[in-house]
């Protein structure tokens, strides 16, 4: 964990909250209050881990120098027949090599820095919260299931917040009525669960997650157990839960019938589509824009409930005590019309933005995709932390939290957890300008998305809201009236900070009047962007599917700093995708996002902008260009290898004698010390990299391990295919859609069930056309490595060539072997003995090649 957390009833806090208690109150008698608290790692590990980068990225120049003398010294030896290809040849091979070094070193160099940060929670006084929108989107009820938004509804509106000042905001991309009923129903049931929440101290505050059996222990957080319990008497927690648990088996009841009969509305519209628009507003791509207030905003004094009768006489929950206020539930629908450009999530949380500011115009806003649920009800605190931090936090646009995700099978056979992204590459860019933005689970400052500069950029005296001209965000009153509160309350020194804070967090009024609804309505109309500059300098950006890296490129250059805030327990989780073709799916989402940020005008390369820190440019660098990697890599381990198959001979004497083979009779020669010595270095300091940086950050080997062998499957995969989009898209113009994750979860929850059994969907053989290139590089690779056998020859007959080709070979099937265990269906988890006779052949072949060689 990066971040100790230190909450106000301990519960949840760290060990040593005690000393970090005494660092809080020295503090804030001292100076101002201590929120958050900065330290660079300089442990011995992270040391050495400089130290081993850089010596990596010297063996590289040498061996690049040495590698380039000998081509051009063979080169220059050639025939003048073979001169062009001999150089074709070698430059691409060099070609390769240099594009892997370059990656690596992308990817290494934004490491070298990171740091560790403390937050304050218990520093935060109770009237110093400011006010927090939390945005959540959804858009296809078959994909994202309503159950599952009904809980990270819950989740939020029970979240350790003053209900007077959290709005939580519902975008219905799908314009589904059963989305609407859904949300309708969580209000609902809200009356209870926030109560019972907050009497007892309920983790996590999502039902589903709270009442299902193994599922606290799987999300970090440790079940009630009586000893621990701090709230009331324990036989009354045990009494109420019982009660609210029956409650909420039948909230789910009533939206499976909710589903069911949406379900049968729509088999009968199809059939007389005339019936198509009494489910919905219209259909998911053309309906009509709404704004719906679900709850209202309470009152500002807390409420005691009453000793409420619940499931029937006798059965009493004794609110007596607790304040049973919900924060306010808006539901929102913006209108979609057909041949309308809509941008996906980007253009959905432009309308909410803009929504949500005619309404409750918080300063800081969340956004929460509808899986993501709060999983721990200080998170929010955590994150006002980072942005309220004195002078240093009114540069910060965002926080980001890592996502964590439920329901990945215990071996993460698809690197689900991404845990060297979350936990080594965020918290180097934490060292930098910042972690970037990655869609869910992060906190904005709301004035950063409206395209102003950080006060640390901004002339003295000059007003926040002179950058931004009318015309280029808004057409409508209201909501320019609201931008300009909102801009006029940014701080300007650290003094400021505090009183803007304090004058922003009482909400304006404690209801949102009609007409300020109305207006809402009007905000998320489909063409109130035309004309303006949404999407390119204020908001969410548009133009690509990753829309979350274009919009945190956009800060980061006009000078906006970010934070990496990861707590304990996790502050959000989500579901991951449940198989492997909806993984690589998602992969190539991403990937052609990222090559559609790198063919815009947000390239990291050429966009301006002397503010960006330049590893973070870098950094940026690195996640827009990273699919182009395929191409090489697909050119090495599945052409190289070919290419020895078609010239018939790799080794042979003869070479020279058969067609094409001229190549080989020249680059082929024996392999050098000098060779072997600069791959095994090479190797070496990777491992060594690989073990530091599993100990600086506290991940296992294991997950680094994972993260590897997955690179390899996408990048042989969904790499590609996102290349070949983009290239459509440049070319011809084609746009690429955003296709939705599915969030169905793994069906058996029963804790009795085998791991086998629970992810069975997981480890289930889903063909996709994604796979074919892994497929036939798993294939060349093994077609070459039996010719290689069969042909026998020299040892000094073999060249650098064909030892690279044979080590890069060896490296493949390594890495992609699990994935085709993955392939051969759910009982491979006990390492199927047919890829076990696989690998082993394949192992053989290779050391018997090395002997023969
Ligand atoms: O037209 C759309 C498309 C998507 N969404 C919402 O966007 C979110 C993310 O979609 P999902 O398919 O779950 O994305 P992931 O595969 O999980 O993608 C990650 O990466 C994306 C960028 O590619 C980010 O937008 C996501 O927030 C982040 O979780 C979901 O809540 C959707 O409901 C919309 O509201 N409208
Ligand atoms: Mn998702």
């Amino acid at each position: 964990m990066s971040t100790t957390y230190i909450t106000k009833n301990n519960v949840y806090g760290t060990s040593d909250d005690k000393e970090s208690r005494k660092d809080v109150k020295k503090s804030a008698s001292v100076e101002r209050l201590l929120l958050v608290r900065t330290t660079k790692l300089s442990t011995i590990t992270i040391k050495l881990y400089r130290l081993m980068i850089i010596v990596r990225m010297g063996i590289f120049v040498m061996f690049f120098k040495w590698r380039i003398s000998t081509a051009l010294a063979m080169i220059s030896s050639t025939g003048t027949d073979d001169k062009s290809t001999v150089l074709g040849m070698w430059m691409v091979s060099i070609a390769g090599e240099l594009w892997f070094a370059l990656m690596w070193v992308l990817d290494q160099l934004p490491k070298m820095q990171p740091v560790r940060r403390t937050v304050y929670v218990s520093a935060l006084d109770e009237s110093m919260l400011p006010a927090m929108d939390v945005f959540v989107t959804t858009a296809d009820t078959e994909k994202e299931p309503p159950l599952v938004t009904v809980n990270t509804i819950l989740s939020i509106l029970a979240a350790d917040y003053p209900a007077e000042k959290l709005t939580c905001y519902v975008s219905d991309d799908g314009g589904a009525q059963i989305t609407r009923d859904t949300v309708a129903e969580a209000a609902r049931f809200a009356g209870l669960w926030v109560p019972f929440c907050r009497k007892h101290a309920v983790e996590p505050r999502n039902p589903e997650a709270y009442f299902s059996p193994g599922a606290a222990a799987s999300n970090g957080v440790v079940k009630a157990r009586r000893g621990d319990y701090k709230g009331r008497a324990w036989p009354e927690l045990a009494r109420d839960r019982r009660r609210v648990r029956r409650e909420y088996e039948e909230l789910r009841l009533r939206i499976d019938a909710l589903q069911a009969g949406d379900l049968r509305r729509q088999q009968r519209s199809t059939s007389s589509l005339a019936d198509g628009s009494c489910w919905r507003r219209g259909t998911a791509e053309d309906h009509a824009g709404a704004v719906e207030l679900v709850l209202d905003t309470p009152g500002s004094t807390p409420e005691l409930g009453a000793i409420s009768a619940v499931g029937g006489v006798g059965n009493h929950l004794d609110l007596s005590t607790v304040d049973v206020r919900v924060p306010a539930l808006v539901y929102m629908c913006r209108e979609k019309r057909r041949g309308r450009v809509h941008h996906g999530k980007a253009g959905a949380m432009n309308a909410l933005l803009r929504a949500s500011a005619v309404l409750s115009n918080a300063p800081f806003l969340l956004n929460l995709d509808c899986d993501h649920y709060v999983n721990n009800s200080q998170a929010l605190r955590a994150g006002v932390c980072h942005l309220l931090d004195g002078e240093e936090g009114s540069d910060v646009a965002f926080v980001q939290f890592p996502q964590r995700f439920d329901g990945v099978d215990p071996a993460d056979r698809y690197a689900n957890h991404n845990r060297v992204f979350f936990d080594c590459t965020e918290l180097g860019l934490d060292g930098l300008q910042g972690p970037i933005y990655v869609g869910t689970g992060c906190i904005f400052r709301r004035a950063a998305l409206y395209g102003v500069e950080p006060p640390l950029w901004r002339p003295h005296g000059d007003d926040a809201g002179k950058g931004t001209e009318a015309d280029k965000l808004a057409v409508s009153t209201p909501f320019l009236r609201s931008v300009h509160a909102v801009l006029m309350n940014q701080p300007e020194s650290e003094a400021e900070q505090w009183n803007t804070v304090v004058s922003i967090s009482p909400p304006a009024s404690s209801s949102f009047d009609a007409a300020a609804v109305v207006e809402a309505t009007a905000l998320v109309s489909c063409g109130y962007e035309d004309g303006t500059a949404w999407g390119r300098d204020i908001g969410w950006m548009y133009g690509s599917v990753t829309e979350d890296v274009a919009t945190s490129f956009c800060m980061h250059r006009r000078g906006w700093r970010s934070a990496y805030c990861a707590t304990a327990p996790d502050a959000f989780r989500g579901t991951a995708p449940i198989n492997l073709t909806d993984r690589l799916y998602q992969v190539l989402r991403w990937a052609a996002g990222s090559l559609e940020i790198l063919f815009s005008r947000n390239n990291a390369l050429l966009a301006g902008g002397g503010r960006l820190h330049p590893l973070q440019r870098l950094a940026y660098l690195n996640t827009t260009v990273y699919p182009f990697t395929s191409i090489f890599l697909i050119a090495y381990c599945g052409l190289f290898p070919a290419i020895q198959l078609v010239t018939g001979t790799g080794t042979g004497k003869d070479a020279a004698t058969t067609g094409g083979g001229a190549f080989f009779s020249i680059i082929i020669r024996p392999p050098s010390a000098t060779y072997i010595a600069f791959v095994a270095a090479l190797m070496l300091t990777l491992a060594m990299v690989a073990v530091l940086e599993a100990r600086w950050s506290g991940i296992a080997l294991v997950d680094w391990w994972r993260n590897q062998q997955f690179w390899m499957v996408s990048a042989t995969s969904a790499y590609l295919a996102a290349a070949v989009q983009v290239a459509l898209k440049v070319a011809a113009g084609k746009e690429i859609s955003f296709k939705l994750t599915s969030k169905q979860r793994a069906t058996a929850s029963n804790g009795a069930a085998s791991v086998k059994d629970r992810f069975a969907e997981l480890y289930a053989v889903r063909w996709t056309v994604l796979m074919v290139p892994t497929a036939m590089v798993l294939a060349v690779n093994l077609t070459s490595m039996v010719a290689a056998m069969m042909e026998g020859g020299s040892w000094r007959d073999a060249g650098p060539m064909e030892v690279f080709a044979l080590a890069f070979n060896a490296y493949v099937v390594v890495h992609l072997y699990p994935f085709a265990l993955g392939l051969m269906g759910r009982w491979s988890n006990t390492l199927s003995p047919v890829l076990v006779a696989f690998f082993t052949v394949r192992l053989l072949c290779f050391v018997l090649y090395v002997r023969i060689l």
